[in-house]
């Protein structure tokens, strides 16, 4: 058997390791004591205490054992492999022998000269190329075809790297996958702080912009309302022009004049020298149009940014830099303590309308930025290639490498560095077929491909879509810019070539096929002066785009196939049916899971089209109580009278605590309302008896129907519900949904806060059900907005859980403590809720009084110091509530946290009014004005106002 190490296990520190792993080698299982312990995990012993963790995987028919970690003195607890807290008894599990490796996993690839493997989602071993970049220190560029590893490899090198960290793309989808990937299988390093940014988000965490950021759909919106002369009628192509040619490239000036945009190059401009005034006009317009209807411009900011950033970072690291302009990429390098610590990835092959990215400009910004030229790095050692491809099928990177030869035999070399063909280290092999366009095709295909998510179509041109629809029942149709980013198993090209048959011919020119022989070697266009290329390019780089979607299995289909660009693609075979192009069909889930990945992408269309054609998805029924439906509720119950009407408002505020809403209703003479406690088990019974099910197939059901978040009446996700109920087996089931984590109910809290509302005023559900919750729910970071800037708070700081507990103490009894005591929030409050919570959610130390206080006043509003995240105001002497300036992103809104939190629910409860003699007294009268006061003052507060004015 071969044994791998995972990164950073150290053998030579492990006490009998030399003879285990002797053992291990000869499988002899036996001798190690290989037992099962979890899901692809095996402990070894090496002595009476200690314990050796590994996975089991084979590799063209050799057996593999990884050794993953080290685990002393039988503390499997702490295993990082094993879920959080796990209790093993070793005498319970089961022995294997080595044959249990021939059920393993495959291993795609593994590189014969390295004993060291990688994890991130799944195992890697790197080849040479990726190990050389693995061993090299920044600044470092990366450059490699789609496929090629570069975001896999970065990760990994992230994980090396200590300080400040910064991994920053344009998309917030990558984003996110990227994070995901880096902390799977329960990564951590406590030498590093990770802000992982989308571009926006990093402008943001700079100093949040006003308005909205322009999108290609509000563009295009607008572009539709201008006379537009026929050359300029592609709005993507317009809209490329004003951000890559007329913004975003001089880190001098927010954008060209006139002058200098009229004098561009050919290959500086999408546009032929005469229609550029036209351009330069619409341009003007747009920016009236940006500052007077509150949008902006993501190149505009980065360059008034400039001026505000601030060096704040160690290492950054920017993914598919090719996406980014020069002033974007400058004002990332501009975060830099020292400014060679990056490392940047991109492939310039994947854009799809001419940016003018080019790998030369990324070099000169590179010396410009460096102050001392003589500590860096050469050129040649600042830039790596890695050409293998570990995502597609061989088949479909051999037409992709056609692709590429014919780009460079006609247009010549995009640049220096992006000159390479690609090496297919693919898992899988595929297949590549043309199909004759026919009524019978369509149908034979449309029957085998309708039911499955993973056969997409795509098309050039947006329009292509409504034609693809009448033939093809799949909803997932996409045109070339929206396919960008997207991979499936199968991918079906309808009428790519024929669409833009002229174009194609000229691309394919008079080349024959030896011209797309051997490597490619640097060479510029031969004419240079012949301005079309550059329009050209666009068609040809939208084909490599689309073919290289295909993980497995790419066709083509066109009504006429005989093109001199499919013969030199070697596709000269018409096939007449598509007997082999496999008949699949996908579960419900997996048909959930794509409407949520393409969401997660911004493909809102595609995603709405399967939750309704295929999902079947409908509205709730019932009316959702909020906004008007509210009121008109409220003016029945408190101004009517009508008894029903009273019953649903007092559940209303049972569920939030909306104490104020009780006394009314007390007030107005609803019995029910003067017995809480029994209210509440009603209430319980009625709406949430289903949610605390072990199998909770009831509301699993109605999730089928209306979707994974749908509101209840209150407004509650099934989330929210199940987490109120500390379900941990509903949450996972729901999660395995993909329930939306970050959404907040009527009271602006999510459904993490909603069982730490549960958890601060019921110990028992503090020390049982809350691990299990915050494990699962709690959001990785909580946006928030402070004196204008972004601040991710990590879910790791004590600040997070300290901003979400406040928030839910706000609605337990802070009216009472203000009422009677003048008392708002203070440490000891803090104190009294955490002391219940698990070790695996607050470390003791965490949870003493000095230190609560000192957290409290580290993060004031007016204090001068590091890292004060300004979470709180101070009113007097230990006594707390939210600094009024702070903000929280909700479903992409900032909300001032005094319109997320709902200040007109408090109140104090009633007290029964005193009589003696012939004299009555309220105190309820006088509680009711002080909480009214309070209410004010934090309205005002809202509105700017200053609290010392207040008193
Ligand atoms: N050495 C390797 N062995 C096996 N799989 C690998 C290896 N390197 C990368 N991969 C896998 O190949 C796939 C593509 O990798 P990755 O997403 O990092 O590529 P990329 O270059 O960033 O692609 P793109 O430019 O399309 O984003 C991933 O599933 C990754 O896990």
């Amino acid at each position: 058997m071969k044994i791998l190490t995972y990164r950073g296990l150290n053998t030579s520190a492990i006490p009998g390791y030399d003879k285990l792993s002797a053992h291990l080698s000869a499988d002899d299982f036996r001798s190690a004591d290989v037992k099962k312990i979890g899901d692809n995990l095996y402990r070894a012993r090496l002595d009476r205490s200690n314990r050796l963790l590994f996975a089991l995987y084979r590799h063209e028919g050799e057996r593999c054992a990884l050794l993953l970690e080290y685990i002393p003195q039988h503390a499997y607890e702490k295993s990082r492999f094993l879920a959080r807290g796990v209790q093993i008894d070793e005498e319970r599990i089961p022995a294997v022998t080595a044959e249990a490796a021939d059920e393993a996993p495959e291993l795609p690839y593994l590189n014969p000269s390295l004993p060291r493997f990688h994890l991130l989602d799944k195992v890697l071993s790197f080849d040479d190329d990726q190990e050389q970049v693995y061993q090299q220190s920044p600044p470092l560029v990366i450059i490699g075809s789609a496929g090629s590893g570069k975001t896999a490899l970065t990760l990994e090198k992230m994980k090396d790297a200590s300080g400040d960290i910064l991994y920053v793309t344009r998309s917030a989808f990558l984003v996110q996958n990227a994070r995901e990937l880096y902390y799977a299988n329960g990564w951590s390093n406590d030498d590093q702080q990770v802000d992982f940014l989308s571009f926006r988000e990093y402008l943001e965490s700079i100093q949040v912009p006003e308005g909205k950021e322009i999108t290609p759909r509000i563009f295009a919106g607008w572009a539709g309302r201008q006379r537009l002369p026929k050359d300029l009628k592609d709005s993507h192509q317009l809209f490329e022009e004003f951000q890559g040619a007329i913004t975003g490239t001089d880190p001098e000036s927010a954008y060209l004049s006139r002058e200098d945009y009229l004098g561009l190059g050919v290959k500086q401009s999408i546009y032929p020298p005469e229609t550029r005034a036209g351009v330069y006009d619409l341009f003007e317009k747009y920016l009236r149009f940006l500052d007077e209807e509150g949008w902006f411009d993501t190149n505009l900011i980065s360059h008034a940014w400039l001026q505000r950033v601030q060096p704040r970072y160690d290492f950054v690291v920017v993914d598919e830099v090719q996406d980014l302009t020069n002033v974007q990429l400058l004002l990332i390098l501009r975060s830099l303590r020292d400014s060679s610590g990056f490392l940047l990835c991109g492939d310039s092959n994947q854009i799809v309308h001419p940016n003018f990215f080019s790998w030369s400009k990324v070099k000169t910004l590179f010396w410009r930025e460096q102050a001392d030229a003589s500590k860096t790095a050469t050129g040649t050692e600042l830039i790596r290639i890695l050409n293998a491809n570990f995502r597609n099928s061989p088949q479909v990177t051999e037409i992709a490498n056609r692709l590429l030869h014919i780009k460079h035999a006609r247009f010549g070399s995009v640049d220096k560095e992006s000159n390479y063909l690609v090496r297919s280290c693919g898992p899988a092999r595929g297949r590549v077929g043309l199909l004759q366009d026919s009524e019978q095709i369509k149908r034979d295909l449309d029957r085998r491909t309708a039911a499955s998510a993973r056969f997409a179509i795509l098309v050039l041109h947006p329009e292509q879509k409504a034609e693809v629809r009448k033939h093809f029942r799949t909803p997932l149709v996409f045109s070339i810019h929206e396919a960008k980013g997207l991979e499936y198993e199968n991918v079906l090209l309808y009428g790519f070539l024929s669409s833009e048959e002229k174009r194609f011919r000229d691309i394919a020119g008079q080349l024959s096929e030896a011209d797309l022989q051997g490597e490619l070697r640097y060479a510029r266009s031969r004419d240079k002066s012949d301005k079309s290329l550059e329009i050209y390019k666009f068609y040809i780089n939208a084909l490599y785009v689309a073919v290289t979607r295909a993980v497995k299995n790419l066709y083509l289909i066109e009504p006429r196939p005989k093109q001199h660009l499919l013969a030199l693609l070697g596709l000269t075979e018409v096939h007449e049916g598509v007997d082999d192009v496999e008949e699949q069909t996908s579960s419900l889930e997996e048909w959930r899971k794509e409407a949520h990945r393409l969401e997660l992408q911004g493909k809102d269309e595609q995603a709405a089209d399967i939750r309704e054609q295929i999902l079947k998805q409908r509205e709730v029924p019932w009316t959702v109580l909020r906004g008007d439906a509210l009121t008109e509720l409220e003016q029945k119950a408190l101004d009517q009278g009508e008894k029903k009407a009273g019953i649903a408002l007092m559940e209303y505020a049972l569920v939030y605590r909306d104490q104020r809403l009780m006394n009314r209703l007390i007030q107005q003479g609803l019995k029910a309302a003067k017995q809480p406690d029994k209210a509440h088990s009603m209430l319980e019974k009625k709406y949430f008896f289903n949610y605390g099910l072990k199998h909770a197939t009831g509301v699993l059901r109605e999730v089928d129907q209306y979707g994974v978040d749908f509101r209840n009446v209150f407004g509650q996700t099934p989330l929210m519900i199940a987490s109120r109920m500390g379900n941990a087996e509903l949450i996972a089931a729901l999660l395995d949904r993909d329930a939306d984590t970050s959404l907040v109910d009527g009271n602006g809290l999510n459904a993490f806060q909603i069982a730490l509302d549960r958890a601060c005023a019921d110990e028992r559900f503090a020390r049982t059900k809350l691990p299990a919750v915050f494990e699962r729910l709690a959001p990785p970071s909580i946006d928030i907005q402070v004196d204008g800037r972004l601040i991710k708070l990590d879910q790791r700081l004590m600040e997070y859980l300290m901003l979400s507990i406040a928030m839910v103490l706000f609605y337990q009894g802070l009216g009472e403590r203000w009422a009677y005591r003048r008392h708002l929030l203070s440490a000891p409050d803090f104190v009294a809720v955490l002391e219940h919570f698990p070790e695996s959610i607050v470390p003791e130390r965490r949870k003493k009084r000095p230190y609560i206080s000192s957290i409290l006043s580290k993060n004031e509003l007016n204090r001068d110091a590091p890292y004060n995240r300004k979470l709180f105001q101070r009113w007097k002497q230990g006594h707390y509530l939210f600094n009024p300036q702070l903000s929280l992103r909700i479903e992409d809104q900032w909300q001032p946290i005094f319109e997320l939190l709902q200040p007109q629910r408090l109140a104090a409860q009633l007290q029964d009014v005193y009589h003696w003699g012939g004299r009555v007294w309220d105190p309820n009268e006088r509680s009711e004005q002080a909480v009214e006061k309070l209410r004010t003052m934090l309205q005002k507060l809202n509105e700017g106002v200053d609290l010392k004015s207040l008193f």
